[in-house]
């Protein structure tokens, strides 16, 4: 019997878009159920009842919530290219990079977004993206993955993408060339790969998601 897969979720989301990322990277057909957050569905709330958030992915009618926790799902269920690494070690580093990254720098960059980038909020988002730049500069390769993308990149798709969209409709900086040299060439080499290109929601629309909820009048 051939699997059914469900992804519920909207457009503009950097945390389905995680997903999205994930299921074409094992090049897996599914089906997208858009929600509306403001009303949401009886099927999200009964699928994901602690957080009733998007994204949920449903396998063969089993649901399962939470972006990260999705991604190694589907990096465990389906073969092919491996998402993360199998040595045990190599595994907990990359689950410890994904964590500061939904830990550390996300909250960080929305407080920075949320304020107009106000001065404080953009010094305490730097000194977390400090650590990301460090990582890839210890690493020396394109990828968190090395040659191929990782759980930490895919974890880190709103800072490669929804950052510089954010910039664009705030009119503000965040993260500069000089001072994120390797963040910077990460973000160019992940955008422009193949599997992300082709589910990145269009920056037009994301331009016009951040200047209406933080735009100034
Ligand atoms: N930690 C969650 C975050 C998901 C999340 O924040 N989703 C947003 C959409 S981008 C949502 O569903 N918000 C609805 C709400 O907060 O009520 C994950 O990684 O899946």
């Amino acid at each position: 019997m051939a699997d059914e897969v469900k992804l519920h979720g909207l457009a503009g989301s950097p945390f389905v878009c995680r997903v999205k990322i994930a299921l074409k990277v094992k090049d897996i057909k599914y089906d997208f159920v858009v929600e509306d957050l403001i009303n949401k569905s009886a099927d999200l709330v009964k699928y994901n009842p602690v957080y009733k958030k998007v994204p949920v992915l449903v396998h063969n009618g089993n649901p399962i919530s939470e972006s990260l926790v999705i991604v190694e799902y589907i990096d465990d269920v389906w073969k092919g290219v491996s998402i993360l690494p199998h040595d045990a070690y190599e595994k907990a580093r990359v689950r410890f990079w994904a964590k500061v990254v939904d830990d550390k720098c996300l909250p960080a960059l929305f407080k920075a977004i949320g304020s107009h980038a106000q001065e404080q909020a953009v010094a305490e988002a730097h000194e977390q993206l400090q650590f990301l730049e460090n990582e890839l500069k210890v690493k020396g390769s394109k990828f968190f993955g090395g040659d191929s993308i990782n759980l930490v990149d895919i974890s880190a798709t709103f800072i490669a993408y929804w950052v510089g969209a954010a910039e664009e409709a705030l009119r503000i900086t965040l993260v500069t060339k000089d001072k994120f040299p390797k963040l910077k060439e990460w973000s160019d080499n992940y955008i422009n790969c193949q599997a992300v290109k082709d589910v990145l929601p269009p920056r037009e629309v994301l331009v016009g998601f951040f200047k209406s909820r933080f735009g100034k009048a």
